[in-house]
């Protein structure tokens, strides 16, 4: 996805993101996105203004990249060297420039890998389809071969990693509470019309938490719970918001926010959570605090090494997820994207 490094970066991000038919399918879509995104700059300019004036995600995600390939080139000298390149859908490094770096440096053999550990065809689903598009163009021979990471909810590591940080933060409670802090699970939602369309994300975002939730034993009581919606369609609830009201009507005292579908901080995390949620619960006189996201990990990095390692031993282009379209699915773009990564000859 990406997200602005600074707040005259908000606009751009926002006209990208309004323009994209496979998150927001909108009639006159190319008239009406930079008059939505023009309307909406100055409240996610102020949001981002509290956040330290940027996204942190573009600093984050090198970061992961560098670390990734250190570790392969270590790991898997066979498949060495490695390079990480970032492909953002809504801010630079956008995807048709990274294909153009790609070939400038004699690139023949790329993964795609998500950095959405669940997939949703408004999210991993669009970033390929607009891979699939630029590559029509660019590379028309397909001189470069690509394979898909296209998800991974319940990958062992990541799983560990998500309930290391989530014990590391039960630790910082008095004994005597530790074992009754509700653990809220909480991703972005979806509109209704998308999860009825037959979208994998919700389920795949399920299994993560119930893998959490069993590595830790059910040391605590948990919900899945969903955050900013946008708009004024039905969207899948119950809302992050709406639940802090909830337990604090029901006499719960301290809550504890985990970032279950994102790998690293940005305005979701920082502001959302952190500066919103955390005045609501004030108010209401309820404790949230939050886990830390996984940004650059160490263990975090061995996940993503484990996941390309095994990835690439496997030999086969998508998962067996990937082919399969959501049941409702109109989009011709979808069908062809599938069909493409899935018949790559590596
Ligand atoms: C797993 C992650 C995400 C899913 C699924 C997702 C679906 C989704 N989002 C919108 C609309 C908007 N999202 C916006 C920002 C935004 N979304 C995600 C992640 C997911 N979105 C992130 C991480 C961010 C913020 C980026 C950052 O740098 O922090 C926005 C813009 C902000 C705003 O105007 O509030 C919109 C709009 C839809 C419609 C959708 C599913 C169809
Ligand atoms: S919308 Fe899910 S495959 Fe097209
Ligand atoms: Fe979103």
């Amino acid at each position: 996805m990406g997200g602005p490094e600074t707040t005259d970066g908000v606009e751009r991000f926002l006209t990208n993101l309004f323009s994209d038919g496979d998150l927001i399918p909108i009639p006159f879509q190319s008239k009406l996105a930079p008059w939505m995104a023009k309307r909406r700059t100055p409240q996610i300019q102020e949001q981002y203004s509290q956040i330290g004036g940027g996204s942190p995600i573009t600093m984050w995600t090198r970061k992961q990249g560098e670390l990734l390939a250190e570790r392969l080139d270590k790991e898997s000298p066979e498949t060495a060297p490695h390079k990480p390149y970032i492909a953002f859908r809504y801010t630079p490094p956008l995807t048709a420039t990274t294909i153009a770096d790609m070939q400038r440096d004699g690139i023949t053999r790329a993964i795609a890998l998500t950095l959405y550990p669940q997939y949703s065809c408004s999210t991993t689903g669009s970033s390929l389809n607009e891979l699939w598009r630029q590559l029509k163009t660019a590379d028309p021979e397909g001189k470069i071969k690509w394979s898909v990471i296209d998800r991974w909810p319940t990958h062992k590591k990541l799983v560990e990693v998500f309930a290391r940080h989530i014990e590391q933060s039960l630790a910082a409670y008095p004994e005597s509470e530790r074992s009754s802090v509700v653990l809220l699970f909480s991703a972005h939602s979806l509109p209704m019309s998308v999860v009825n369309r037959g979208d994998p994300y919700p389920a795949e975002v399920a299994a993560t938490v119930h893998a959490v939730m069993e590595r830790l034993g059910h040391s605590n009581p948990y919900r899945l719970i969903w955050q900013s919606q946008v708009g004024p369609s039905a969207w899948l609830g119950p809302k992050t918001n709406e639940v802090i009201e909830g337990y604090a009507k029901l006499g719960k005292k301290n809550l504890l926010a985990v970032p279950i579908a994102f790998v690293s901080d940005h305005i979701e995390t920082l502001f959302e959570v952190d500066v919103e949620y955390g005045h609501l619960a004030k108010e209401k006189g309820i404790n949230l605090k939050r886990v830390e996201s996984l940004n650059a990990d160490p263990l975090f990095i061995e996940a993503m090494a484990d996941l390309v390692k095994s990835h690439l031993k496997s030999g086969s282009p998508v998962s067996t997820q990937l082919p399969l379209r959501c049941p409702l699915c109109t989009s011709e773009k979808c069908e062809q994207q599938k069909k493409f990564f899935s018949e790559q000859k590596l």
